[in-house]
Order: structure tokens, then C-alpha cells, then sequence
């Protein structure tokens, strides 16, 4: 080993042939946090009487939704209880993945932290679209997979079926599918020594430049950022000064240590090894996840590759209900963002709504739990307008704009307008098959493949638009299927379509909130259907006024209300004078709740029910 005098490269903590690095794929509630569990139960790093439901899921909401967002590593000492390695010590490195589609990039970089998964299935519901998903992630980077079926003490359970459609997935022997229960812990024993076995130990090099990979990174408020890493090459010491290479920046390593699954202080981290480090940053964008940290003096030049920086895939308008709550919402944004890289926003204005933002998100879950975050954490009573997602538009003088919102949808000689698509993977019973392929064509779906699992469940791929599926698709294809289905996708790039942004007019002032991109053949339905319901929402006033629906100046729908004053003291009879001044003044009162729209009163509920997400909005058919 050629060593410096200058830098004498310390041994490993622990020997990389000793040390397993692995985590779990697994569809929503196929038992993973149990799972992980057991796990910490049995390999003693958490004592019994600590021990409660879903160890690692720490945030509020992920132990109430139940899911998984943020991953953990964390480091389980296993000694084989027979077989190759009996007897000796292991360090097994449980890296928990995030479940959720939105998430890929993240469960990507946590796989890229492994050399094997275990591909955990629900023996009584068999493989799920993510399972698949995810497992062909694994697959692409060469993980070795222990299959293995969970739940066997439930009366429902079907191993033998199960059993055989996992061999035929990962190709191996359906004898050689383990079988768990998460709940009693039958079996995981048996499943530790199996990691021991066939998950192979890590390969790098010991005296190279340091490298290593960020795989997660979370704001503690008490401690700044905790950055998890795996250590590629080399190794990072205590105090030294390291530099992110996709930035540049350097920062001094505070502490460094290992997850147990509290953290544990150590003097570094050898190759192979996973762990977490503290720097004193306050922002996880500062320590992002995909990136390669070095050392500063002699570091490496080449970083690791996959790094992306996150995109956000859907934008919402979030306001206030309550005007007076904006430098609420902005400090909680700020706040949200310092553990949030993929969180993006900016402050936007609208004539209906007033003051707000426009956020960006990973995808629907990242957007419901933000908003749920917001409400919950912060206190917020807040409107989400209809999600929608970013075109590319080009001008036919060679301009491109990207709209992440539809009234900013440019006006002039638009040569093409860009959407993103996905590649969806369903998965469902067979019988299935023709009402996912319908519900999928009325989406602009194109059918890329489709491949029985096993007799009667089916593998269904598609291309579609992601503004096809970011509103109620998933709800659709739900009721369609009696709740058998599971979707996954992942953004392919986008394609040309023919887009058009429908304008809403009320007595001739175009309303910015209520414009909406859409392809060209849906533009119609949408314009009949928004007018229609504006109708119903706005009173009457004293003029009349007419509701139009628009494409650049073409009108394609118009509805109208009829000029009236309502006259609230119609039905008082007689001189009572105290009650007439009653009624005038409640009718004062619900006028200040009005917005004018040009000149057109319009109640504050007509732009919830119309704009908000949660009422029908404007993407929903
Ligand atoms: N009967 C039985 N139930 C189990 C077993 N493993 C997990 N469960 C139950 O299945 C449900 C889901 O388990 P979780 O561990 O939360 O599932 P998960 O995969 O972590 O879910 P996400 O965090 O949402 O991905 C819970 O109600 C568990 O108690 C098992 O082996 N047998």
C-alpha cells in the first residue's frame, strides 16, 4: 500500500468482508417497517422494553399514513447462526428505502448504497406495481435479491402461489423463497443469515481518495443537517474538511458515526461502511442526496456517478384562506425547505385568491404531505389549486418559456408546446385488463406492453402524460379495478402535444386563477363545464353577465347570468323598520366576503369550489 508520509491511511473500522449492506423493497404494507422491526429486536441494538410499533419512522404522519418517506440506515451487529460465517460477528447495514412513487430518485440512490435487497412480498397479496418497480431498479444495479414471502400466519396467506410467481420473477427456485412472519418473527432469523450469505460484502479501495455517497439528508433542528452516506473508497475521518463535489462547498466535519439506530459517534467511516456526519449545515439543499463527498486535502477528482438534481414534477397554487396568514405560510415554506431539497416555491398573486405561492412538487403524495405538513405543524388554513405540471413552449420565432403555471401560458404563434409523460406499470387481476386499457386510452395513454405474472394477475405498461395522472387517475383506476390494481411510474421525458390554455371570462375580464392548460380535444368540455358551474356559484348581480369560455379569442362556451338586485327585503311585508335595517346590513356583511372581478362580485366559495383540488378542479373529467 503506498503510503505518504503526509497521509497514512488508518485501517477500517470494520473489515469490509464482515460488513453487508442491504435494504428492503416492498409494496405499502407488505410488513416492511415490521419487518424492521424484528430485525432491530433480534439483532439486540434496541432492548425490549423500548421496542414500539414502526421504530424508524419517526414523522407524526408517516406513522399515521402508515408510509415510509424519509430513509434511515441503520447498523445491525448478526452473527450467522449456522451455515458460512457461523459465529462471527457481521455488520449489517439496514438501509429502509422510501415506498412511494414520487420518491424514485431517493429509493434509486438508496439501492446505489447496496449490494443486495430483500424483495419482501405479502404472501396473501402477492407482487404490487412498486414491488416491481423497484425490483427492476435493484435489478439494473446489480443487487443480489433474497426473495422472501411475509405474512404466513395469516389464514389467507398463499405461499405456494406466491412463492412460484416470485421464482419466476427473480428466477430462482420457488423452494428458495423464504418464508416470514414479520408479526411473530418466524423465520427472520433464518432471513439474517441468508443476507449474511448472498448479499456480497462491499469491494472498494481502501488508500484512493475518499468517496462517498449521500443517500439521504435531514434537518434536525437541534443538530442542523444529518447527512447518511455510504463510503465508497477511502475513508472520512472526525474534523477533517470535506467538499461536496457537485458544489464545491467545504464544510468541517463535526461528527461523524453510526446509526444503532440512535447515532453513534465514531472517528470515521472505512470502506464499505454507512453511516451518518454533521457539518453544521442548516439546509438540506446544502448537503444534497445523489452527491459525492470527498476530502478537501487530496481529495478524489472524479465523483460517483447518478447524481440528479431533484425536479419538481407538479406545481400548486397554495394561498391563505385567511389573507392575513401570508407571512405564516412563507416562514413555514422556509422552514419545510431547510429538510426538503425537491420543495420548491415562489410567491404569486392572484386576483382571486390573493396573496400565495406556487410550490413545486415531486408528485401528488410529496404535495399532500407538504400541505398536510402545513396545516397540521403550522396551523395553516390553506386553498390548493389544482395541481398541474410544467410545459415546455417553443415560439415560432425559436423562444421557449416554461410554464409551470396556465395563466403564464404565452400568447402569439406557438410553433410546440412539450408536456412530460411517464412510463406506468399496472398491476392487476386479469379480468381486469379491458377497463385499465379504457380508462388508460381516454388518458392519451399509449400501450407499450403487457405480460402475465401468473395465470390471473397481469403486468399492463403504458406511456401517458403526467398531467393525464396527477389528478384522479389513481382514484379511477381504484374504483374501476374493486381497489385491485397498484400503479407505479417514472418520468420518461416528455412528448409534443397538442395543448391549448382555456381562458375564463367574466363580463369580458379574463380570471387568471381559473385558466387551465389542456389538450385541444378536451378544451371544449372543460370550457362547458366551468362555465356551467360559475353559473350556479356567482348571484346574480345588477348587470347582466355573461361567462365565457375561451381559446385566445375564440369563445367555445358561454352561459349567463341574469341581471337582478336582490332585493332582500321582498318578502317584508309592512313598515318594521328594525327588521328591514337588519336585512340591509346582513347583506353588507356577505358583501365584504365578495371579491370584484373586474366589476363582477364573486363570493370567495365559488374560487374554492372551483380552484381548489379537493372540489372537483379543473383538471378532474
Ligand atoms: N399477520 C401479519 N401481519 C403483518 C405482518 N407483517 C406486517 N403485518 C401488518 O401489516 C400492516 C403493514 O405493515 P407495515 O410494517 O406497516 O408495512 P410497511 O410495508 O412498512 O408499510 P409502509 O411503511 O407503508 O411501506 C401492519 O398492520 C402490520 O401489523 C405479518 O407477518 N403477519
Amino acid at each position: 500500500m503506498p503510503a505518504t508520509p503526509t497521509h497514512v491511511p488508518e485501517p477500517s473500522r470494520t473489515d469490509p468482508a464482515l460488513i453487508r449492506n442491504f435494504c428492503i423493497i416492498a409494496h405499502i404494507d407488505h410488513g416492511k417497517s415490521t419487518l424492521a422491526d424484528r430485525m432491530l429486536q433480534l439483532t439486540g441494538v434496541v432492548e425490549q422494553r423500548q421496542m414500539r410499533a414502526q421504530y424508524l419512522d419517526r414523522m407524526d404522519i408517516e406513522r399515521e399514513r402508515g408510509i415510509t418517506i424519509k430513509s434511515q440506515a441503520v447498523r445491525l451487529p448478526w452473527a450467522p447462526t449456522e451455515g458460512e460465517g457461523q459465529g462471527k460477528t457481521h455488520i449489517l447495514n439496514m438501509i429502509d428505502t422510501p415506498g412511494h412513487v414520487d420518491f424514485t430518485y431517493e429509493v434509486s440512490r438508496s439501492l446505489a448504497a447496496c449490494e443486495g435487497t430483500v424483495l419482501l412480498v405479502d404472501a396473501a397479496q402477492g407482487i404490487e406495481a412498486q414491488t416491481l418497480a423497484n425490483l427492476y431498479l435493484a435489478m439494473e444495479n446489480d443487487l443480489a435479491i433474497v426473495p422472501v414471502l411475509n405474512k404466513i400466519d395469516l389464514p389467507a396467506a398463499q405461499p405456494e402461489k406466491f412463492a412460484e410467481e416470485l421464482a419466476n420473477l427473480v428466477g430462482c427456485d420457488p423452494d428458495d423463497v423464504l418464508r416470514v412472519s414479520a408479526k411473530t418473527g418466524l423465520g427472520v432469523e433464518a432471513l439474517l443469515d441468508r443476507v449474511v450469505r448472498e448479499v456480497p460484502a462491499p469491494v472498494g479501495v481502501a488508500d484512493a481518495p475518499a468517496r462517498a455517497m449521500i443517500f439521504d439528508s435531514v434537518y434536525d433542528s437541534y443538530r442542523g443537517v444529518v447527512t447518511y452516506v455510504r463510503v465508497i473508497d477511502g475513508q472520512l475521518n472526525k474534523r477533517e474538511r470535506i467538499r461536496m463535489m457537485s458544489t464545491g462547498a467545504t464544510h468541517e466535519l463535526l461528527e461523524i458515526g453510526t446509526n444503532s439506530p440512535e447515532m453513534l459517534p465514531a472517528d470515521g467511516l472505512g470502506v464499505g461502511e454507512v453511516g451518518y456526519l454533521i457539518t453544521g449545515v442548516k439546509d438540506v439543499r446544502q448537503s444534497k442526496v445523489g452527491d459525492t463527498i470527498t476530502s478537501l486535502h487530496k481529495g478524489a477528482t472524479e465523483p460517483l456517478g447518478g447524481y440528479k438534481d431533484p425536479k419538481p414534477m407538479v406545481f400548486s397554487g397554495l394561498y391563505p384562506l385567511d389573507g392575513s396568514d401570508y407571512p405564516e405560510l412563507r416562514d413555514a415554506l422556509d422552514k419545510l425547505q431547510l429538510n426538503d431539497a425537491a420543495l420548491v416555491y415562489e410567491p404569486e398573486t392572484s386576483a382571486a385568491l390573493g396573496f400565495g405561492f406556487r410550490v413545486g412538487f415531486l408528485g401528488l403524495l410529496h404535495l399532500d404531505v407538504i400541505r398536510e405538513r402545513l396545516e397540521r405543524e403550522f396551523g395553516l388554513d390553506l386553498i390548493a389549486t389544482a395541481p398541474n405540471v410544467v410545459y415546455r413552449v417553443t415560439m415560432e420565432d425559436g423562444t421557449e418559456h416554461t410554464v409551470t403555471n396556465p395563466s403564464e401560458f404565452p400568447e402569439g404563434k406557438i410553433a410546440d408546446v412539450h408536456e412530460p409523460v411517464v412510463r406506468a406499470t399496472i398491476l392487476a387481476p386479469s379480468e381486469f385488463i379491458g377497463s385499465i386499457m379504457e380508462l388508460c386510452q381516454t388518458r392519451r395513454g399509449t400501450l407499450l406492453g403487457m405480460d402475465y405474472l401468473s395465470e390471473d394477475r397481469v403486468e399492463i405498461r403504458y406511456t401517458l402524460p403526467l398531467a393525464e395522472i396527477v389528478f384522479d387517475f389513481f382514484d379511477q383506476l381504484k374504483s374501476k379495478t374493486r381497489g385491485y390494481a397498484s400503479l407505479d411510474y417514472e418520468p420518461t421525458g416528455e412528448q409534443a402535444s397538442s395543448l391549448v390554455k382555456v381562458d375564463i371570462l367574466l363580463h369580458g375580464d379574463k380570471v387568471d386563477a381559473f385558466s387551465a392548460i389542456t389538450h385541444k380535444d378536451a378544451a371544449y368540455a372543460y370550457g362547458v363545464r366551468l362555465v356551467a358551474k360559475l353559473r350556479e356559484l356567482i348571484p346574480r348581480q345588477a348587470f347582466e353577465v355573461p361567462i365565457q369560455a375561451a381559446i385566445g379569442s375564440r369563445v367555445i362556451a358561454r352561459e349567463t347570468i341574469r341581471a337582478i338586485r336582490k332585493d332582500v327585503l321582498a318578502k317584508c311585508y309592512g313598515g318594521d323598520i328594525s327588521r328591514k335595517r337588519k336585512l340591509l346590513e346582513k347583506q353588507k356583511e356577505g358583501k365584504k366576503r365578495m371579491k370584484m372581478v373586474g366589476s363582477v362580485e364573486v363570493p370567495q366559495e365559488a374560487f374554492i369550489a372551483v380552484l381548489s383540488s379537493d372540489e372537483g378542479g379543473k383538471s378532474k373529467k
